[in-house]
Order: C-alpha cells, then sequence, then structure tokens
C-alpha cells in the first residue's frame, strides 16, 4: 500500500493556475525531494499534500493526517504564543484540540524541542525569534506530532550549518521509524540524499527519479 498518493491533481488560486495533472505515490518510509523554480508551485503541492488545500481535480489519499511544516516566512509575525505553546500544538491531534496534554504528550514536546536544538528558547515568544529558531520551533511542532508521513516545506532554507545538521538528522531518524517524507528544497546536499527527486516546473511534474525502496 501507499502512504501517500496523489492522483491527477489540479490547483487555481482564485486569479492563477497553478498544479495540473499531478501524480505521485510515495511508499512508505521513503524520502521524497520534490524541486524546481520559484513559483513552480512546490508550496502549493504541499499544502494539497497535506490536506490543506483541496484539489481543484483529482485526489489525495493519505493513510494517516500529515504532519505539515510551513515555511516561517508563512506563519504572522506577531503570533502571540511561546516556543513551547507552539511545539505543543503538534499534540493537539492526539488530544481531540481540546483535551489537556498529558504527561506524555509534554515529555514528546520537550523531546522535540532538545531535538531541534530549542529547549532553552522554550519560554521565548515566537515573535523574538531569528527566523532560524522559527523554523527549528515550526520543525519541532511537526516532530511532536508523531504522523506517519511528514512535510517539510523548504525546512533548511536560511539555516545555519548546525540547524541544517540537526534537521538532516531528524529527518533520518523519521525514515529509520518507518516514517514517510515529502520535502521540498533547493539545496543540492539535501537533494543528492533524498530516495527520490520530483521536478516540478510550471505545476507540472517534469522529472522524477526512479523511487528506491530504503526498507
Ligand atoms: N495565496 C496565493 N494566492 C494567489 N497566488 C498564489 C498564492 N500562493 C502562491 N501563489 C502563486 O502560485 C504560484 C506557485 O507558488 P508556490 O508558492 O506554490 O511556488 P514554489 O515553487 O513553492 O515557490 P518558491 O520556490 O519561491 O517557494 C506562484 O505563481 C505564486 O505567485
Amino acid at each position: 500500500m501507499q502512504t501517500l498518493t496523489l492522483s491527477g491533481v489540479g490547483f487555481a488560486y482564485p486569479d492563477r493556475h497553478v498544479l495540473e495533472g499531478v501524480s505521485l505515490a510515495l511508499a512508505p518510509g521513503t524520502h521524497t525531494v520534490l524541486t524546481g523554480r520559484n513559483g513552480s508551485g512546490k508550496s502549493t503541492l504541499l499544502a494539497v499534500a497535506a490536506g490543506v488545500l483541496k484539489p481543484a481535480r483529482g485526489t489525495v489519499q493519505a493513510a494517516a493526517r500529515p504532519a505539515f511544516v510551513i515555511q516561517h516566512t508563512r506563519t504572522p509575525e506577531t503570533m502571540p504564543c511561546t516556543v513551547r505553546q507552539a511545539v505543543e500544538m503538534g499534540r493537539w491531534p492526539h488530544r481531540n484540540g481540546l483535551l489537556p496534554l498529558r504527561r506524555t504528550d509534554r515529555r514528546k514536546v520537550s523531546e522535540a524541542m532538545e531535538r531541534m536544538g530549542i529547549a532553552d528558547l522554550a519560554g521565548r515568544q515566537l515573535q523574538e525569534l531569528s527566523g532560524g529558531q522559527r523554523q527549528r520551533t515550526l520543525i519541532a511542532q511537526g516532530l511532536a506530532q508523531e504522523s506517519g508521513i511528514l512535510i517539510l516545506d523548504e525546512p533548511t532554507a536560511g539555516l545555519d550549518s548546525r540547524a541544517h545538521g540537526l534537521i538532516r538528522a531528524a529527518v533520518q531518524d523519521e525514515l529509520r521509524r518507518g516514517v514517510t517524507v515529502l520535502e521540498s528544497s533547493h539545496d543540492a546536499g539535501d537533494i543528492s540524499r533524498a530516495d527520490r527527486v520530483v521536478m516540478l516546473d510550471g505545476g507540472r511534474v517534469t522529472a522524477a527519479s526512479q523511487a528506491d525502496q530504503r526498507h
């Protein structure tokens, strides 16, 4: 069974046609990198794959609700919450968005912050953080969600080499646990580590390397 399958997906914003006939099938535990020029539709495709945007045509089938990590530049500058509160949101799906967090949820939140090297920032307001710190907070939120599908939009863009290394290590850990990872990137190193590379141009898949079964 595929973990995430997109079939003939099309999407348009009110004034702009963005995706056309995109089909993609991700096998469990594999790492796919989506690449392509600025404006080719990568972020839009990830949002459709994550279930945040509804396709105008075609279907998206996911075996689990994906954890979706957007770029920090797309978060409101003035979001009034601390780093810990932001990471805790990753546990909300486990508590139906209503119930208080349990001790086990709080432990997973702390672990995710440790993995992203932001434990010392736990009490800081999100709006006081640098871009790289905010990006790592969003990734920690995605890790805390513990979904079987992790979707990351340019997770390493603009990060220093230590932060870049932390994210690559976290992605490798997730893959070892059997998580299916779909991310967008312009980074040659990130692209070279993928099981499969999908190139998007003008909202269409123009090239895809052969999927390589990792496990
Ligand atoms: N909310 C929106 N409303 C209207 N048009 C949008 C919206 N978001 C993106 N677009 C347009 O859709 C197209 C695809 O944008 P998208 O952000 O998906 O590309 P991308 O490949 O992720 O780009 P980048 O590499 O710069 O992040 C672009 O032409 C963009 O201007």
